[in-house]
């Protein structure tokens, strides 16, 4: 391509994402970064560049990552096996150490050091850190659904959220910093606790009335029965499938998350493919987004 044609190109792309921007200038807009849609050193390098350039663009993001299957490799390393309950990893108290080392640990550092190449200021915090998030052993109960009875399950050290303290992550939206969140937290009961990241970032798009909240996974959207994306799903049409089974396994808490955020006020709850390189910026600065819109 000739210099000329290059620049014009460019041109064009940037008149047809400014209004875009300005939509978004100074909004919220909470990326949630999954396990899955990890691995791939471009793919990450596409992502960083997208979370940088939103901050340039005068837009607030905020990155909440997972780790699951990071987790559950490090844990087969130790000689620790996985179990999943609902979606929710069971997590005793070797697990939680685990779990904690590699969410706040290398995964965090690897996500704050991919945007800062970028030329940005990323931050890479946990819920313990300025007091930001405190949990509580999670409740959570099951239906059989053969004898229709309801069993309580034991999850061990997985936190329901039960505080956001939204001052640090106020005071990071006026800096150049981008906080980079792993989702642990304490609990006032001095314990660490692992929490559902997809859960993790809906509490703090809830807690900070986020424009937008994300969710890159490794599938284009939520499917139906035939691996067909359902490109709008109204939030009873949702419950049906959950209920129905279509809807499953790490895809359950990340749905019912986006119920929650958008009964707590988030404007715009989407899940898309991690997968496609610049899956953020074609879903902000485009007039049609990719993925699942998720709606009341
Ligand atoms: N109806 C569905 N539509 C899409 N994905 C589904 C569905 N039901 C279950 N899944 C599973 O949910 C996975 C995404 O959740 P999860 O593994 O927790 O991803 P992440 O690590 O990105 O948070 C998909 O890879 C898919 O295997
Ligand atoms: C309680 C619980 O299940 N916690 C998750 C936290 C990481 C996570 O959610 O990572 P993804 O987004 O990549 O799935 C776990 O231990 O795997």
């Amino acid at each position: 391509m000739s210099d000329m044609t290059e620049s014009s190109t460019q041109a064009d792309l940037l008149s047809r994402a400014l209004p875009y921007m300005q939509r978004y200038e100074n909004r919220t807009i909470v990326v949630k970064y999954g396990g899955h849609a990890m691995g791939d050193a471009e793919l990450g390098r596409a992502f960083a560049r997208d979370v940088a350039l939103l901050k340039q663009s005068g837009v607030n993001p905020i990155v909440v990552h997972g780790g699951g299957p990071q987790i559950a490799r490090m844990l087969s390393r130790m000689g620790i096996e996985s179990r999943f309950e609902a979606g929710l990893r069971v997590t005793d108290e070797k697990t939680v150490e685990i779990v904690e080392m590699v969410l706040a640990g290398s995964i965090n550092k690897e996500i704050v050091a991919m945007i800062n190449a970028e030329g940005e200021w990323a931050i890479g915090l946990c819920g313990k850190d300025g007091n930001m998030v405190f949990a509580e052993k999670a409740k959570k109960t099951v239906i059989d659904p053969d004898s229709n009875i309801e069993r309580v399950l034991d999850l061990g050290f997985v936190g329901r959220i039960t505080e956001v303290d939204r001052t640090l992550l106020d005071l990071l939206a006026k800096s150049e910093m981008i906080p980079v969140i792993a989702p642990v937290a304490p609990g006032r009961d001095g314990h660490t606790y692992n929490i559902n990241a997809d859960t993790f970032a809906g509490a703090v798009a809830g807690a900070l009335n986020a424009t937008r909240l994300l969710f890159l996974t490794d599938v284009p959207g939520v499917l139906d029965g035939d691996g067909e994306l359902i490109k709008e799903l109204s939030v009873p049409e949702a419950k049906r499938l959950i209920e129905e089974g279509v809807i499953a396994g790490g895809m359950i808490p990340k749905v019912q998350t986006c119920i929650e955020a958008i009964e707590a006020g988030v404007e715009g709850v989407v899940i898309l493919n991690g997968k496609t390189a610049h899956a953020v910026l074609l879903e902000i600065f485009t007039e049609h987004g990719a993925g699942t819109l998720i709606v009341p």
